[in-house]
């Protein structure tokens, strides 16, 4: 799968709705019942962070969750990218890039949100054809107002900025023209995944949902 085919469908998927979660999910237990909150509250597309035990049967169980898009995130190594997609991940997404997980996730045909932090890594992604990435950690370098400056040289680069983004900061990236849409781990508070509110997080969802682009 080309980076450019790799782009088409991450863009299609940043454009479901302006948040994509991003989730750590440390009880298999609550893989369900979370994606079908955040699908209710209208956030189709979700990420697993790879950073759990059961993350890899947390995808496979929310996989199976109608409306929803799931993907895998913290892709580190190529063994991730081919763990993921046997799960069942729709899409991959990373903190940065390397060489080896772009490879991994064209052979494995799994499109990836590649992260990228400065001008040189998005022109480096830019020239393989990576036109829609992951800006990370967004708010500690430098915001929005990062985001619109390298959009200036690099219109055609669209971003999906994560990192310390909260309801309220959320906005000063979606009025962006380079901006896809947001991520963020503030619509899964642990408290309320421990607590089983599902209601609430929910709620959290729909509140996220209806921000403006
Ligand atoms: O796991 C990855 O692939 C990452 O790149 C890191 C996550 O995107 C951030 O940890 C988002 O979390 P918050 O800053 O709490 O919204």
């Amino acid at each position: 799968m080309t980076p450019t085919d790799q782009s088409q469908r991450t863009a299609a998927i940043c454009r479901l709705a302006p948040v994509v979660p991003v989730l750590v999910i440390d009880d298999l237990a609550h893989a369900r019942p979370l994606a079908e909150a955040l699908v209710a509250g209208g956030l189709p597309a979700l990420e697993v962070t790879l950073r759990t035990p059961c993350a890899l049967e947390a995808i496979a169980e929310m996989a199976a969750v109608p409306g929803g898009v799931v993907g895998a995130g913290t892709l580190l190594t190529p063994d991730d990218v081919a763990r993921a997609r046997a799960a069942g991940a729709q899409f991959g997404v990373a903190p940065g890039a390397t060489d080896r997980i772009l490879a991994a996730c064209a052979a494995e045909g799994l499109p990836l949100l590649p992260g990228a932090a400065t001008a040189s890594e998005v022109m480096y992604l830019l020239e393989l054809g990576y036109t829609v990435q992951k800006f990370f950690p967004a708010e500690a370098i430098g915001g929005a107002a990062a985001v619109k400056s390298i959009g200036a040289p690099l219109p055609q680069v669209s971003f999906c900025p994560t990192g310390g983004i909260s309801l309220t900061r959320a906005p000063d990236y979606l009025k962006l023209s380079n901006v896809l849409c947001v991520g963020g781990s503030w619509v899964a508070p642990k408290a309320m995944m421990e607590a089983g509110d599902w209601a609430g997080i929910t709620a959290l969802a729909r509140e996220a949902s209806q921000l403006a682009r």
